[in-house]
């Protein structure tokens, strides 16, 4: 057998291919155990790779081509921690917070230029050695940009990933923690992520042949159990149960059925029992080996299945030695309702199927419809045909309905995000519908907003060639729309500062089952989409300069996962290798918690650098003036500066601990903005004032002499003068006066004279910090240049006005104006009302299904 990877427990041989993070087409996949490898000629057998794996994650082969390539990068990932990186994350970490530390450092390194050349000039103008002019000018470098700085800044986010850990959320890339405090919009997968994974089966509607049709195709009534013999009363064929059972991917793992928990409830409510080939896993890929299942004790029928699967639907094809011939098979096909009537025969299809499927999803269900075909082939044929050529005129069987429901804690956290004016958005594979539904029941679609649907309408283009868009307009919100003050949701009044300029106050919400660049910046529910979709959509959202996390449990999220600013997975399996954040607690819980812990990280990472540049510079202003003087600080000193004042304080103020909720408010996210410019040479400018003032005030007193040069430099030269002591300013207990080796200052009244200069100093530095900085800079000028941009954009429709209030940044109001052309909306009429018990309780997520109560708009 040539298979394209193996996965080899134990032992790891990997192909240089997959360390550039490039996909391997991967179609055939064996396990290999440890044990078994001496005898699998590995290097025979594998074509591109040799991996390690965990047995485990055979149940998770039932995605399609794609999946597999990831779950064997996943099992590669697994056993060598080191390497992840490598694959999983060939995209850089892209934080513009780092590139500022970086541009911030330079700016520092500038002020240690200047500060250098004055250095040089005096120590070449008082005639000083080479050596020593070398070594005081490199001395301003170490001062001005401290060599502890890498180390400090990482304080906040190593410390905030043990809090994380505390709380079950486990970090595999601390520097991710950092941007997850500037996270402002975030995208939840639903199955398993919002809603619980283990669905409930609520019904089963089979199709028969209906009399009163003139023999054409309807759905029965509603069955609440898969009996086999209560469905053949109503008409309908028994196939439907066989397909429920068959058509899967369930396999064993030490005696336990494992796999898509969807499959396993299906599975489990037909009664049938499973038994897998008694061949070695190495045996079980050298041939397509027959599971066996076997169907409750009145019926001893036995099938052989040949699983694959693609996208939005699954097929096997199926042996029954009771029934079929060595020549006869059925093929069964599962799969999402739109998909399957794609490939069913016309004939076998309901009239008021589209009905039926919009009135279940529009409720919040999950649909599967099953179909089969008879096919004239042996085992050996069926094993090895292409499927588009089977998968073609299938009969439809019927379609299975399952219950979505929202797990607990999901709308109190959506609440929390919304509150913060953190955008929530939903992508999903699912049914735009059944996703509207479950993003209007858990918040993402906001009780006080009317909600829109978006259709695209490829190939129809404007006079400007624009593409045409159809808007339909929820069925229920115009009527059941929850008057609520706008005040409830945002208690404050938004004024976007610095980083929160993306934030979107819309009036309404809008829901679109196709990914169209433009409308991410709109829409909030993203229905129908493909792994690969789920990625493009992160990129497109961060293209428009949205910082992204990404919160998923399943294989099919692993791509957006690793597109994210900040994955964090769900599950214990390949997702948490795609994703730096895994969370044991499988619910939201851990998004605003990873969003908190990420500003308090970055917060303190911030001021850190912050307190650390300024103490240095305040450093720096003391080393300038006593240059002057061809004097400096002694080194305990610089020791007592450099270690105390500067790298334990730094160290304790990266321990600040995360705030308890979420603030509307984020912490700034840039450094090199103009008050941080202002902050940074303004404080610089008041200490060197205050130290200039003292340093040359201090030689004017009676008891004042100055310092004597020593004939030669050297390092063991006595340093001691009035000068540095009056700028190091320390009260003088006789111990600390030697230790530090200070001049004791004879004059009472001048002690307290240089204590008043700095305390007065230090209030000067406060007041700028807070009057002009954070006031005239931050709040006034800020708003100054707002006001400047439009901040509205008005969409107006036929009927109703619908305002996009898009934020101050021009990328924005450029996508707005785009959309100024007229919407059309047309209201449509309240769906018929629904005996459905579920239907009172989500009546809200109620969206039109008349597909003709239409209009166009422009896009
Ligand atoms: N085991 C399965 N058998 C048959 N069809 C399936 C199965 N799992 C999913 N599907 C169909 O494929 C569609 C897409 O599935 P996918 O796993 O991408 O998304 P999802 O599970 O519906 O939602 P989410 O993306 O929120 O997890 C589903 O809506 C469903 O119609």
């Amino acid at each position: 057998m040539q298979c394209d990877a193996v996965l080899l427990n134990g032992s790891v041989i990997v192909d240089e291919s997959m360390l550039t993070g490039e996909s391997v087409p991967i179609t055939k996949v064996a396990l290999v155990d440890e044990d078994d490898s001496e005898r699998f000629n590995l290097e025979k057998h594998s074509k591109h790779v040799l991996f390690c794996g965990t047995k485990v994650l055979q149940t998770r082969f039932y995605g399609g081509k794609d999946v597999k390539a990831r779950v064997i990068r996943t099992a590669f990932a697994t056993s060598k921690g080191q390497l992840v990186r490598s694959i999983m994350y060939p995209k850089p970490i892209d934080a513009s917070f780092y590139r500022d530390l970086f541009m911030f450092i330079l700016f520092l390194s500038t002020i240690a230029a200047i500060g250098m050349v004055y250095s040089i000039t005096l120590k070449v103008m008082s005639k000083a050695p080479i050596r020593d002019i070398i070594i005081r000018t490199l001395d301003i470098i170490t001062i001005v940009v401290p060599p502890a700085l890498p180390a400090a800044l990482s304080v906040g986010s190593i410390n905030a990933a043990m809090r994380l850990q505390k709380q079950k959320i486990f970090c595999i890339s601390k520097n991710t923690i950092n941007t997850c405090g500037a996270i402002n919009v975030v995208c939840f997968d639903k199955t398993g992520t919002l809603t619980e994974d283990g669905l409930d089966f609520q019904t089963i509607r089979a199709t028969v042949k209906s009399k009163e049709k003139n023999e054409k195709t309807a759905f029965t009534e509603e069955f609440n159990t898969m009996d086999p013999n209560e469905l053949m009363s109503a008409g309908s064929k028994k196939d439907i149960i066989t397909a429920v059972a068959t058509c899967h991917s369930l396999t064993r793992i030490e005696g336990v059925l494992n796999g898509d928990p969807l499959d396993l409830i299906l599975f489990n409510q037909t009664g049938w029992n499973l038994k897998e080939g008694e061949q070695t896993e190495t045996e079980l890929f050298d041939n397509v080996q027959p599971t066996i299942f076997t169907p409750p004790p009145e019926h001893h029928s036995f099938y052989g299945s040949c699983v694959d699967s693609a996208l939005q639907r699954m097929s096997v094809i199926v042996s029954n030695p009771s029934d079929d011939t060595a020549h006869d098979m059925t093929l069964y096909c599962k799969g999402s309702p739109e998909m399957i009537r794609t490939l069913c025969d016309e004939e076998t299809i309901p009239d008021d199927y589209m009905e039926k499927v919009n009135y279940y999803a529009q409720h919040g269900y999950r649909l599967i419809a099953i179909a089969q075909k008879k096919l004239e082939m042996n085992f050996a044929k069926a094993s090895k045909v292409p499927r588009a050529q089977v998968e073609c005129d299938l009969e439809l069987l019927g379609m299975v309905v399952m219950e979505n429901r929202l797990k607990p804690v999901t709308l109190n956290v959506i609440n929390q995000l919304n509150a913060a004016h953190i955008r929530t958005v939903m992508v999903t594979g699912d049914n735009l519908l059944t996703a509207m539904s479950v993003a209007r029941e858990c918040g993402i679609i906001r009780p006080n907003k009317r909600a829109y649907l978006v259709e695209h309408l490829p190939g129809q283009h404007d006079e400007r060639g624009r593409t045409m868009l159809v808007v339909k307009q929820a069925v229920s919100s115009s009527q059941e729309v929850v008057k609520m003050n706008e005040d409830e949701i945002f208690p404050e009044t938004f004024e976007p500062i610095g980083s929160q300029k993306h934030f979107v106050a819309s009036k309404y919400h809008m829901a679109i089952s196709e990914l169209l660049g433009r409308l991410v910046g709109v829409c909030d529910v993203f229905a129908r989409m493909s792994p690969d979709q789920k990625q493009e959509m992160i990129n497109l959202l961060q293209d428009i300069d949205y910082t992204v996390a990404m919160c998923g449990d399943g294989a099919n999220d692993c791509g957006a996962l690793k597109a994210a600013h900040a994955g964090i997975s769900l599950s214990d399996a390949e997702a948490s290798i795609a994703a730096p954040f895994t969370s044991k607690v499988a619910d939201i819980r851990c998004v605003p918690i990873v969003i908190r812990e990420g500003r308090a990280a970055l917060v303190t990472m911030f001021s850190v650098f912050k307190y650390m540049a300024g103490y240095s510079l305040a450093q720096f202003s003391s080393i300038l003036l006593l240059y002057w003087s061809q004097t400096n600080l002694t080194d305990l000193q610089f020791l007592y500066v450099d270690l105390f004042l500067i790298t334990i304080t730094a160290l304790f103020l990266g321990s600040n601990p995360a705030a308890d909720e979420l603030h509307v408010y984020p912490p700034p996210n840039r450094l090199m903005t103009l008050s941080s410019f202002f902050s940074v040479v303004g404080q610089l400018v008041i200490n060197l004032g205050a130290q200039t003032f003292i340093y040359l005030n201090v030689q004017t007193q009676s008891w004042f002499y100055p310092y004597a040069i020593p004939a030669k430099d050297s390092d063991d030269a006595d340093l001691t003068s009035f000068e540095a002591t009056a700028e190091f300013s320390l009260w003088p207990i006789s111990w600390l006066t030697s230790l530090f080796d200070n001049m004791p200052i004879p004059d009472f009244n001048y002690r307290l004279f240089i204590m008043i200069v700095s305390i007065m100093s230090g209030v000067v530095g406060y007041i700028y910090e807070n009057v002009f900085v954070h006031f005239i800079i931050e709040h006034l000028f800020y708003k100054w240049r707002k006001a400047r941009q439009v901040d509205n954009v008005k969409v107006s429709t036929e009927y109703e006005r619908i305002h996009l209030s898009v934020g101050s940044d021009p990328r924005w109001i450029d996508r707005a104006n785009r959309l100024t052309a007229k919407i059309d909306v047309k209201q449509t009429n309240e769906h018929a009302n629904h005996q459905n018990p579920r239907s009172q309780q989500k009546s809200n997520g109620a969206i039109s299904s008349d597909e003709n109560a239409t209009s166009v708009t422009k896009l």
